[in-house]
């Protein structure tokens, strides 16, 4: 069976996975796709020649008759109108990451997910498929360096990551990533949440704190240091280093011929979250298209997305108020165990 999927955003994430499932993945289909910019859904449509219909509305594409499953990549405070009406429709919908841009609007999509009694929704992070960080779990799994103290990691994008981005995003839009990856990479959750904010760089809209420093505990105590600067100038470099009782483990760096010349040693560093994660991406939707023909759903859950967004929340809290905030997870629902 080829998996008839429809997209709602054709931007730049959109445009990417457009691509990846219709060039390099297997067992879907692009059929229909919408964008409130028409002109560039229409461009992405003929530009990948597409055999899809062209929708003024989200809407429209989840309720269309040939659309199996649909795909949410349109703007982060689009996404719960639109995962909330593929739950309605009755229909497997992948959302890219934020789930909803409040913690409320995740909860309103875990209960009517719930309340429809069947997993549809899988949200977009992507690190749990990356090779690197497949391959540090399982250093931890295999118990190589003993029970995890302290982690060390770095988020770092060269520019600010898109032309709305502002206020607290690098807490509730760029770090959702680290905030989904630690607790999966621990299987933990966290406890509290501590921002600092150094000194800001110069290079970067006035306005915008860059960097931030996020300090989190686990339920086992585990400290967490998340360094986000999203205004690096020298790369996308994300970094996590374990520490445990008897030993270190580093998230593997991307491949790159290591060049010796001119009495130096040098190697590439990736620019862009298309690039270091390609691959992720693949995985990820190759699976999410497997599991969602076999009616499954197997991937980030919207408990996941709900836990995320209850992490943000408690971090834009703790950035104002300078405390230490506690994060209080109700707990687990049986539907996502
Ligand atoms: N997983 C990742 O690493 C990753 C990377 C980039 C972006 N994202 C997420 O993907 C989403 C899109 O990001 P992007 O970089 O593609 O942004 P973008 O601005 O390039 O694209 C967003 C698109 O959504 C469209 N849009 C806005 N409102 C809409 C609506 N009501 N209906 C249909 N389309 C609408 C816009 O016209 C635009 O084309 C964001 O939520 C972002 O956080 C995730
Ligand atoms: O939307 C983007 C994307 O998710 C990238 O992976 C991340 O590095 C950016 O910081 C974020 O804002």
């Amino acid at each position: 069976m080829t998996l008839k999927i429809g997209v709602i955003g054709t931007g730049a994430i959109g445009k990417e996975h457009i691509h990846r499932i219709t060039h390099k993945l297997k067992g879907a289909q692009v059929v229909a796709v919408s964008d409130v910019n028409l002109e560039q859904a229409r461009a992405v449509v003929e530009g990948e020649n597409l055999q899809a219909k062209v929708y003024e509305r989200g809407v429209d594409v989840i309720n269309a008759s040939d659309v199996d499953a649909l795909i949410v990549t349109s703007w982060g405070p689009t996404h719960e109108e639109f995962v909330l009406a593929s739950i309605a429709a009755g229909k497997p919908v992948f959302c890219e990451k934020p789930l909803a841009v409040t913690a409320e609007g995740c909860r309103q999509i875990v209960d009517a997910e719930m309340a429809a009694g069947r997993k549809l929704v899988q949200v977009g992070f992507m690190r749990r498929f990356d090779q690197s960080y497949r391959q540090l779990k399982q250093v931890l799994t295999a118990n190589t360096i003993g029970a995890p103290l302290i982690l060390n990691c770095s988020h770092r994008n060269p520019q600010s990551p898109s032309s709305d981005f502002s206020g607290d995003m690098a807490l509730t839009d760029s770090c959702v990533h680290e905030f989904d990856v630690l607790r999966w990479l621990l299987d933990d959750d966290y406890v509290s949440a501590q921002v600092i904010q150094p000194r800001k760089t110069r290079l970067c809209d006035a306005e915008l704190q860059d960097p931030h420093v996020i300090l989190l505990r686990t339920r086992q105590g585990i400290h967490i240091s998340i360094e986000s600067f999203v205004n690096c100038q020298y790369g996308y470099d994300i970094q996590c280093q374990v520490v445990g009782e008897t030993g270190t483990a580093n998230l593997p760096e991307p491949a790159s011929v290591p060049v010796r010349r001119e009495a130096k040693l040098s190697s590439d560093i990736l620019v862009s979250w298309k690039d270091r994660f390609i691959d992720a991406f693949d995985v990820e939707f190759q699976e999410w298209i497997d599991a969602t023909v076999r009616g499954e759903m197997t991937g980030p859950s919207a408990w996941d997305g709900y836990v995320v967004a209850l992490t943000g929340d408690a971090c834009v809290k703790a950035k104002y108020s300078g405390q230490i905030e506690p994060i209080e997870l109700p707990e687990c629902p049986a539907f996502y165990r």
